[in-house]
């Protein structure tokens, strides 16, 4: 059974400050991804890559169609349940991250890693284990993360989402703010979680790391899946 299976997935938006306009944004996409598997979403800006990943967490509620992670269908799952399914089994970075006021690296990534089943002393040590393979420096781990540089959020961000790797990892651009020494290390850090089984579905506008790490590349144009294969393949068109 795949990890996730996405069906006839469709999402459009009303625009209400615009005479209630209507943007469609996904026109009913199918797509598996299979453990271990690394897909990269590819295509235009507004081709539906982000929309997708957000479907999938449920930032965005899909109009119709079928999103199930294993057995669990998630476009009908109750909120409670899919809050806690979400900090078990998930991890979504974007580029941006959202911790609570006057809160530290150490204890964000520590308080997702307790979400996914450590108890309060191993999360820490995994917490630890995270922000040090991100290299981020140990004297900022107790800095509120407001004050962090760009580039240090979007660490905490990537440690906090693949801390006790989860078993569906959602990425967009998360490396997008990252000078190249800490780029490689992220993604160092994302390609180890193959061995994990952990499956990965992702936009990079960065060709290099989609070549790298994608097992498969899934093609995205007018909110379909315009085609889909292996990087070597599929990248010379995009
Ligand atoms: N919250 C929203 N409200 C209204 N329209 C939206 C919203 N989110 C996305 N859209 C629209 O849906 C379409 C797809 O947007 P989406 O962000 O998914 O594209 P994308 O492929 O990720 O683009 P990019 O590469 O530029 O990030 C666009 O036309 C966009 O304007």
């Amino acid at each position: 059974m795949p990890v996730l299976s996405i069906r006839a997935l469709r999402k459009s938006f009303t625009l209400h400050t615009i005479d209630g306009r209507t943007v469609a944004s996904l026109h009913g996409v199918d797509l598996d991804v299979e453990e271990a598997e690394h897909v990269a979403l590819a295509g235009p800006s507004g081709a539906g890559k982000s929309s997708l990943l957000r479907c999938v967490h449920r930032t965005y509620l899909p109009d119709s169609g079928s999103v199930r992670l294993g057995d669990t269908e998630l476009t009908s799952l109750p909120d409670r349940a899919m809050a806690r399914l979400r900090g078990r089994e998930f991890g979504y970075v974007s580029q941006f991250l959202s911790a609570p006021p006057r809160t530290g690296p150490l204890d964000v990534v520590a308080a997702s890693a307790r979400r996914r089943g450590l108890d309060p002393s191993e999360a820490r040590d995994a917490a630890a284990d995270s922000l040090r393979r991100l290299n981020l420096d140990e004297t900022l781990w107790d800095v509120d993360c407001s004050v962090l540089s760009g580039g240090e959020r979007q660490r905490v961000n990537l440690a906090a989402g693949t801390v006790r790797p989860p078993r569906l990892l959602l990425l967009d651009e998360p490396v997008s703010a990252l000078d190249p020494a800490n780029r490689e290390a992220a993604l160092d850090l994302i390609e180890a979680l193959r061995e994990h089984g952990v499956a990965v579905l992702a936009v990079f506008h960065d060709l290099d790391a989609m070549r790298r790490l994608a097992t498969r590349v899934v093609l995205m144009r007018d909110g379909l899946i315009a085609d889909q294969g292996a990087p070597a393949d599929l990248l010379e068109t995009v």
